[in-house]
């Protein structure tokens, strides 16, 4: 478990002082993938060096299984730099050392017997597909390989805690997609709780169960992907999902319904758990007697949970929409006047 309490940090440049952290609250349970979200300069670098040791936080405390952090001996320092494993957006490798040397580097610090080092070294590589290529040196790898390789040397001192500070940002996609589902790999198999910091919030999506957003070095919202991505609260969260869950009407249909004038009456509905297979707008279409012009739609899933998104005209009776919308209230759906859309 990683817990921040009342974390601020302040940097002194020059004579400007500068809050790159605001008093963080954060707690990360053990097992868990914690995603970090915010904007360049929102803090996320300066967050997660607290927790490798790089940074101390001005005020507040980091804990670590309990434990505060800047509190410790340079005994304990070594012992829980050990326990933290960390990944990089640029791998931060050393080009003249072969592969296998990388990942053998913390055990080599360690002084690990060198029968030991082999043997480790060759079952990360194997874990992380890349056993044939041991002999080579980094610059003769794709970047999705060299991630590997950062991470077989992050494993490679058996690490509860795993930090990615933007590991697949220099990636394409299919690369990065292939280096979240290892991410993943690592956290079911080992149980290893991953804090990780990103701009992405396809990232987030994609492996985390928690999000916090920050901002200006506050956490403006957290809680579970799930619910963040359904319902985000802030402005800066609801931006960052509109980056990955597409739910635009596209301009020239808006543009057909502002030039058809008169009072559109279009709701925006979400359904969650049991609601997504039912055929909720037949019915509702039928039992009220009303025609519902479904402008635009999607299901996706997060979490492992069906997740539906639709955009719908109703036209008919005010009064029958009223209850129909209270019908579908009742059901596990949400609606909401997408006033954007109406002229
Ligand atoms: N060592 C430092 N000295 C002075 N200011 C710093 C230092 N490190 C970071 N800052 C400042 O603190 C603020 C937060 O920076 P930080 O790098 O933590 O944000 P970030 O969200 O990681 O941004 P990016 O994604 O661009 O790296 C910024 O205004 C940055 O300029």
């Amino acid at each position: 478990m990683i817990q921040f309490e009342g974390v601020t940090k302040t940097y002194q440049s020059g004579k400007q002082e500068i809050h790159a952290l605001n008093g963080i609250d954060l707690t990360v349970e053990t097992g868990e993938i914690f995603g970090v979200i915010g904007f360049s300069g929102a803090g996320k670098s300066s967050l997660i060096r607290t927790v490798n040791l790089l940074e101390r936080p001005t005020k507040g405390s980091v804990k670590i299984h309990g434990k505060d952090i800047s509190t410790l001996s340079s005994k304990e320092i070594r012992t829980t730099r050990k326990d933290i494993g960390m990944i990089f957006q640029h791998f931060n490798l050393l080009n003249s050392k072969t592969v296998f040397h990388n990942v053998a580097m913390p055990l080599i610090l360690a002084n690990t017997p060198k029968d030991k080092i082999k043997e480790q070294v060759k079952s990360l590589l194997e874990f992380v597909g890349l056993a044939d290529q041991a002999q080579k040196y980094p610059d003769q790898l794709s970047g999705g390989q060299k991630q590997r390789i950062g991470i077989a040397r992050a494993l490679a001192t058996n690490p509860s805690v795993l930090l990615c500070d933007e590991a697949t940002s220099a990636l394409d996609p299919q690369t990065t997609q292939s280096i979240l589902d290892l991410l993943r790999k690592i956290n079911r198999e080992y149980n290893i709780t991953i804090l990780l910091i990103t701009h992405e919030m396809g990232v987030i999506r994609e492996i985390c169960d928690k999000v916090a957003v920050l901002e200006a070095g506050k956490v403006i919202e957290q809680g579970s992907v799930f619910d963040v991505f359904t319902n985000p609260q802030q402005p800066t969260t609801q931006r960052f999902v509109r980056s990955v869950m597409n739910d635009e009407l596209p301009p020239a249909l808006m543009q057909q319904i502002q030039d058809a004038g008169g009072n559109h009456s279009i709701y925006r509905i979400q359904f969650h758990g049991n609601s997504v297979g039912r055929p909720l707008i037949s019915q509702v279409s039928r039992e009220f007697n009303l025609d519902l012009n479904v402008l635009f739609g999607n299901i996706t899933e997060l979490q492992g949970k069906p997740y539906g998104n639709l955009i719908v005209e109703f036209i008919g009776d005010r009064s029958e929409i009223n209850r129909a919308l209270a019908a579908i209230r009742q059901s596990d759906a949400t609606v909401e006047e997408a006033e954007n859309y109406a002229s």
